[in-house]
């Protein structure tokens, strides 16, 4: 089975987060799912790199500010996912182009759980909810 690592953003504006839609895939249980933007981190890259450089390429628009958040094993039914999450600002929210995405949004965080988020981000979801209870 294969096994990927991931690196995810989740992108701050103020006291909202932005989620972001995939689009369609072959495996139905991620298709169209909300998510955290990123990919693959390639060989040799941190998954610091790899995150500034799958934001540039997904939404075109720089990243900073990275802050470690959680990292989450995911098995999915034909792959497993290793998903490193890190908080992060935008440079220019105006900026932000979907070269991969269907849709994007910008939630409070008491309004995440209205989403059909990818199972392998529910526990990103949960503990953003948790701070905030803090
Ligand atoms: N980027 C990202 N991928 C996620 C998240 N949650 C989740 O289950 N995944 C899964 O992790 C896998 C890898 O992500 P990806 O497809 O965005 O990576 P990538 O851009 O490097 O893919 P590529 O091979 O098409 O270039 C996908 O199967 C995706 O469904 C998430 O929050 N962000």
């Amino acid at each position: 089975m294969k096994h990927y690592f991931v690196s995810a953003a989740i992108i701050q504006v103020k006291d909202e987060i932005l989620c972001f839609q995939r689009g369609p895939s072959k495996f139905e249980y991620v298709s169209e799912k909300y998510e955290f933007p990123g990919g693959k981190i390639e060989e040799g890259e941190t998954p610091e790199i790899a995150l500034v450089r799958e934001i540039k390429e997904e939404l075109n628009v720089d990243i900073f500010g990275l802050e470690f958040f959680q990292t989450v094993d995911h098995q999915y039914p034909d792959f497993k996912i290793t998903m490193h999450a890190f908080k992060c600002f935008v440079s220019n929210l105006e900026e932000i182009q979907l070269n991969e995405h269907l849709n994007f949004l910008q939630l409070s965080v008491s309004q995440l759980s209205s989403l059909d988020w990818a199972a392998a981000d529910v526990p990103f979801v949960e503990k953003l909810i948790t701070e905030s209870h803090g």
